[in-house]
């Protein structure tokens, strides 16, 4: 088991400093006098230079947390941390910094959202432009962007003049354009055909790679997911499950899917587990020298190991 809470789990951040923390992350929606529990004590720690894809069922929470992270939200409990700043506590001065320079946005039609009348290079520069970047930075900046999002053929083309996926990779650039140190994505190849997805995601990890971005990516899309180092499921609005992809000996892969110990000692186990052994309302829990036995509360004394 691990858990993804903390400083000190090197197996997980790679002995870096995180860029993103959650902890105990709990946000209550309140409408009409219901109330939603979206996040429930949510525990997540992102290293810098990390690429984690985000995967979990509709209405698990994930936008919730990217909403939050982006700086659009706060927490109702709990803390979010990115890149030094603590997202509960902000002003609207340095919440305004925060998302033209902290972090960048890759949504599913943020094609949509590029300008239809400037050229890709230009739309790539125009954040540049609104945050002040001298005319010499901006041009190095935006030729550098495009070369490494594999658009630079694209820079003097509209919108309207590029398919779906180099519209997107165009979309990343301007995500990119201030050097954020991290990119949320949500996802960002939900529309795209296989070919185009790939082309997205390829970007996405240039990004990664090249520029040093932290990357988060909520994603539906198991050519994303079973493609990363490492996939963090999120379930009832906490993070449930872990899978680590590591390339051994031979470039096998190999993956391992753990369960998320949470700061306060808890787990989710899997529902399939729980339904296989009837497990419901109370277990057993016995502690052997080298892992846990659970049971069913009904189950005799001993048993079981
Ligand atoms: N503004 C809101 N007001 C009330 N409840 C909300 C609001 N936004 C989300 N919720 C509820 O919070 C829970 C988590 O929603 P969220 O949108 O974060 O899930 P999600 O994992 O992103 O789902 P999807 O994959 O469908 O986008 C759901 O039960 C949802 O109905």
């Amino acid at each position: 088991m691990t858990s993804t809470a903390g400083h000190d789990r090197d197996d997980v951040l790679h002995g870096k400093p995180p860029d993103v923390t959650c902890e105990n992350l709990v946000r209550i929606y309140r409408t009409e006098g219901l109330e939603v529990v979206a996040l429930q004590g949510l525990d997540l720690a992102i290293a810098r230079g990390e690429l984690v894809a985000l995967v979990g069922a509709s209405g698990s929470g994930k936008s919730t947390l990217l909403g939050i992270l982006s700086g659009l939200d706060v927490p109702s409990a709990g803390t979010a941390r990115v890149a030094g700043h603590d997202l509960s506590g902000m002003g609207r001065r340095e919440r305004l910094a925060y998302r033209r320079s902290t972090v960048g946005f890759l949504f599913q039609q943020a094609a949509s959202n590029l300008l239809p009348y400037l050229t890709a290079r230009e739309n790539v520069e125009l954040p540049m432009v609104l945050a002040g970047v001298g005319r010499r930075e901006r041009e190095g900046r935006a030729q550098d962007t495009l070369e490494v999002l594999d658009i630079a053929e694209c820079g003097a083309r509209r919108p309207g003049e590029l398919s779906g996926g180099q519209q997107q990779r165009v979309a990343l650039g301007v995500a990119l354009a201030n050097r954020p140190r991290v990119l949320l994505a949500d996802e960002p190849t939900g529309e795209l055909d296989t070919r185009s997805s790939d082309d997205v995601f390829e970007a996405i990890r240039a990004a990664n790679r090249d520029l040093g971005t932290t990357v988060l990516v909520v994603t539906h899309d198991a050519l994303v997911s079973d493609h990363v180092a490492r996939t963090v499921g999120i379930r009832d609005g906490r993070t449930s499950t872990e899978v680590l992809r590591r390339t051994g000996d031979g470039g096998v892969e190999h993956a391992v899917e753990y369960a998320v110990l949470d700061t306060a000692g808890r787990l989710q186990l899997p529902r399939s587990f729980t339904a296989n052994l009837g497990l419901q309302d109370r277990v057993r829990l016995d502690l052997e020298p080298d892992h846990i036995g659970v049971w069913p509360s009904d189950a005799g004394e001993g048993s079981g190991a």
